[in-house]
């Protein structure tokens, strides 16, 4: 559970008070997440997520809620934001900036099915049509991220990590980055970020990464966090293959995203890699919080190093 903000039942009521959501009834700190606080709250008038903002600034919270908005105005299903008494999509509590969501029914993946992945490479390809359609702004740099955080961890890891590192920025310089496709995406849609009822997707949720960047990246971020089992250090490229079918079968890759679509799922790799290093060497203080291992996404990397791992079909 990451509860980093804890929040008091007389705060909440007050500050449900910005809301036509009835009174409050019960509120719990959620145990799944790791970057934001997270309540589930039932009122009088139904069920909702409260999520305090930790992980992005309030600056970046107008494009990320405007995204799923958009999303959710074209049929994909997600998570929708619930507007306030003044019609503004976040208020602030406890010095956060502050969510209510609808909550979704359905529960959030581990092991996913082959049929849920066909539904999730599918589901990508028309959030990708959608974004097509939506302004590119919030571009965020993947590779400049990835080099200005080695950096500042440089100092702190082993040699073989520094290698690892190295090796890898360098191949994620080489891509052509300015010929990818790109507008808003979602950028971590892990299967835990995916509310599923049997083969039926509920919703997506925590769009807190959102940003405009390659739609190849966003599609090698799912492809490695649907595949790539941590645990026991296996690739489904089965699985991969179904996933990028489904997606082709929506919105085909161009030859640009064709040449770098190995080099991505390095990247791809590398960014959570990087993420998780950061949260183990530089720790956010919390009430209660949950992180990810490095080790996972270290394996991933000296995997797709290793060898030409995944060929794309057609
Ligand atoms: N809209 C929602 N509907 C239902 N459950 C949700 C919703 N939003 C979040 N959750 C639950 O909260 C958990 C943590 O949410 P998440 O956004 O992944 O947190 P974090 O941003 O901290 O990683 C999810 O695993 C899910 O169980
Ligand atoms: N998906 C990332 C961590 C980000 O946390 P989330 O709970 O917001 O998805 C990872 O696996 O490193």
């Amino acid at each position: 559970m990451s509860v980093y903000t804890p929040v008091t039942q007389a705060q909440l009521e007050k500050y449900l008070q910005h809301y036509a959501v009835g009174k409050l009834i019960s509120f719990k700190g959620i145990e799944a997440g790791v970057e934001n606080t997270n309540y589930f709250v039932t009122t009088s008038e139904g069920e909702y997520v409260l999520t305090l903002v930790e992980s992005v600034d309030i600056s970046q919270l107008p494009f990320i809620l405007d995204y799923i908005e958009q999303l959710s105005g074209q049929g994909i299903a997600c998570a929708k934001p619930i507007h306030m008494q003044d019609s503004k999509l976040y208020g602030q509590l406890n010095d956060r900036p502050a969510v209510l969501m609808s909550r979704l029914s359905g529960s959030p993946l581990e092991s996913p099915t082959d049929q849920q992945s066909s539904v999730i490479g599918l589901t990508l390809a028309r959030m990708h049509q959608v974004s097509e359609k939506l302004s590119n702004e919030k571009q965020v740099h993947i590779h400049q991220w990835c080099t200005e955080l080695s950096s500042q961890l440089m100092p702190r890891l082993a040699e073989t990590e520094k290698q690892t590192l190295q090796h890898n920025l360098q191949d994620a310089g080489n891509i052509a980055w300015e010929t990818l496709p790109s507008g808003p995406v979602h950028a971590d849609l892990f299967p835990d970020n995916a509310l599923f009822d049997g083969d039926r997707l509920c919703g997506l949720i925590d769009f807190y990464h959102a940003c405009s960047a390659p739609y190849l990246y966003d599609l090698c971020v799912t492809l490695n966090a649907w595949c790539y089992d941590e645990s026991a250090a296996q690739y489904d490229f089965n699985k991969a293959l179904l996933i990028l079918d489904s997606y082709q079968s929506v919105r085909p890759l161009n030859n640009d995203e064709q040449k770098s679509f190995s080099a991505m799922l390095q990247v791809a790799a590398l960014r959570f890699w990087l993420s998780r290093l950061r949260d183990t060497h530089f720790p956010k203080e919390g009430q209660v919080v949950t992180r990810k291992d490095p080790a996972g996404k270290q394996q991933l990397l000296e995997l797709l190093g290793e060898s030409q791992t995944l060929q794309l079909a057609g």
